[in-house]
């Protein structure tokens, strides 16, 4: 079954940044392929129960689940998720069809104005942690829940804690370059491992409509994170667990609270290679798979 090609039904989450990545995916869409896109904003798991603790509640599937079953039922023909927070398994007959172009990557630390170190750092993520322990081996760690604008003014204006971690491609697409009491230090893949897929904007169809919309998406991203779910999938863990790893044109940055932090180059011929190049690297750093 394939979708109509005139109007298409996109499926978002309704956050502020879900929403800045919808419209971004729709306006590419609709000037590729001259469609018009209608936005179906739906409320998932995740952004239903900000109270739950993440970490505690696992963060399986809980920002898409909603998304997949609009997309299985047939109300909507494409579904957009940031590829962070998409699982490495899939429902049967949907398929990620492609990514939009990578933003920036990289973490960005957000830290009191006029800190020289932060004592307390609020962050739900154990990739995070860990690595920013490495780092900041003195601080205390603690939760932080709510949208992009929230966290910086728990750091900025309410103290709760000295410093937090965002993704710097969120804070690009809300077009947030700064904000009053903090100070941005965009940290560098040395310091902190990106998470698989972050900063790549996952668009999601039903498996036979996938070669459709492949055709108008970025390809340079899939390669990259491919490679970079496939040592997920050959790990089997999931967003919350302590593991990153980010591919770039010559270097696979990997991230593992067993080995710690470490770097190794990438040929293309081991890009085009994912399971095989995840299998072998993974060999290498010593893991039994
Ligand atoms: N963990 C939640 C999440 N999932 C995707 C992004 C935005 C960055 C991206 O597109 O990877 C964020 C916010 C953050 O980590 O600061």
């Amino acid at each position: 079954m394939s979708a109509p090609l005139t109007k298409l039904r996109l499926a978002t989450r309704k956050s502020p940044l879900a929403l800045a990545q919808s419209e971004q995916v729709a306006a590419h869409l609709r000037a590729t392929l001259g469609v018009e896109v209608e936005l179906l904003k739906i409320v998932t798991t995740g952004d239903q129960r900000i109270e739950w603790s993440l970490e505690k509640q696992g963060g399986k599937g809980l920002f898409t689940k909603e998304l997949e079953d609009a997309l299985l039922r047939g109300d909507a023909d494409l579904a957009v998720h940031s590829c962070k927070d998409l699982p490495g398994e899939m429902p049967a007959g949907l398929s990620v069809a492609g990514y939009l172009p990578r933003e920036d990557p990289r973490d960005m630390l957000v830290v009191r104005e006029g800190l020289e170190s932060p004592a307390t750092i609020a962050t739900s993520s154990p990739r995070r942690r860990l690595q920013l322990a490495m780092l900041f081996p003195d601080a205390q760690f603690t939760e932080i829940r709510g949208n992009v604008d929230t966290r910086l003014r728990k750091i900025g204006q309410d103290h709760v804690a000295d410093a937090t971690v965002l993704a710097c491609a969120g804070l690009r697409r809300l077009g947030i370059g700064g904000w009053q009491g903090v100070e941005f230090h965009a940290l560098g893949f040395e310091h902190m491992v990106p998470a698989v897929g972050q900063a790549a904007i996952a668009i999601q169809t039903r498996a036979a409509d996938a070669a459709r919309f492949a055709a108008v998406l970025d390809k340079r991203t899939s390669r990259f994170v491919t490679l970079e779910r496939a040592f997920q999938a050959a790990l089997g863990g999931g967003c919350q667990t302590a593991f990153a790893a980010h591919a770039t044109s010559d270097t696979l940055w990997f991230y593992h609270h067993e080995i710690g932090l470490r770097s190794l180059p990438l040929s293309d011929a081991e890009i085009d290679a994912p399971v095989e190049t995840a299998r072998t690297l993974l060999t290498h750093f010593g893991f039994k798979l």
